[in-house]
């Protein structure tokens, strides 16, 4: 059977990531979503096992050490990481999987799944940038000031990705994504290809 996709999405805090995946997810309703897990506090209205996974440090450390995540970072305080079961059981089963972490952890999962598609959600603008993330609502101003100041980082890791997305409207930003997805799966002709080659 073939694998599924292993998508990974990521961009800087604030440019939509979330806000996309959540429209996607009513536009695609096929596509599964890696939960993370975290050490940062529930923002309001966030819930344990819808949102993240919500952990202590303790308990994160000990994730880690168990093997559990496929990839862990951390940012501006906190750690995140990916448990690494529910990726491998969905890839295995033949459903494509998006992740939507931060540039650290997918350069991270790139190590050991280069075959994956790498998206890079790109804002219109570092002034827009500002807007989303102050306009959230969500974070400290000093908190913003270190996730901006990353965002410039981050940006420049754009020629690790596959594909740039520019986040304009979140329907332009996922019809995107979209395309990629089709796009990916007419690729794996070529891995179809060469195992009939080899005779498998
Ligand atoms: N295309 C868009 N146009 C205008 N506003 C947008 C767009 N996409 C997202 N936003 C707004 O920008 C803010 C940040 O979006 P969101 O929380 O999805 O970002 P994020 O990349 O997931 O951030 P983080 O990495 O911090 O979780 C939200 O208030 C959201 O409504
Ligand atoms: N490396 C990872 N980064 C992750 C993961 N889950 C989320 N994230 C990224 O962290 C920042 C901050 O998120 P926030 O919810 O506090 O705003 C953002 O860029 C997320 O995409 C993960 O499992 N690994």
């Amino acid at each position: 059977m073939e694998k599924g996709l292993l998508i990974v999405l990521s961009g800087p805090s604030g440019v939509g990531k979330g806000t996309v995946c959540a429209a996607l997810r009513k536009r695609k309703p096929e596509l599964i979503y890696s939960i993370s897990a975290t050490t940062r506090k529930p923002r309001q209205g966030e819930a344990d096992g819808v949102n993240y996974f919500f952990k202590t440090k303790e308990e994160f450390q000990k994730m880690i050490q168990n093997n559990e995540l496929l990839e862990w970072a951390e940012y501006v305080g906190n750690y995140y990481g990916t448990p690494i079961e529910f990726v491998k059981k969905t890839i295995d089963s033949g459903e494509d999987i998006i992740l939507e972490i931060d540039v650290q952890g997918a350069l991270k999962v790139k190590e050991k799944f280069p075959e994956a598609v790498y998206v890079f959600l790109v804002p219109p603008s570092i002034d827009e940038l500002k807007n989303r993330i102050e306009g959230r609502g969500t974070e400290t101003a000093d908190n913003i000031k270190h996730r901006l100041s990353m965002a410039q980082e981050e940006i420049e890791l754009l020629k690790h990705y596959d594909y740039a997305v520019v986040n304009d409207k979140i329907d332009n930003a996922c019809s995107k994504i979209e395309c990629i997805i089709v796009a990916e799966h007419c690729k794996r002709f070529r891995f179809i290809e060469n195992k009939t080659k080899e005779g498998v």
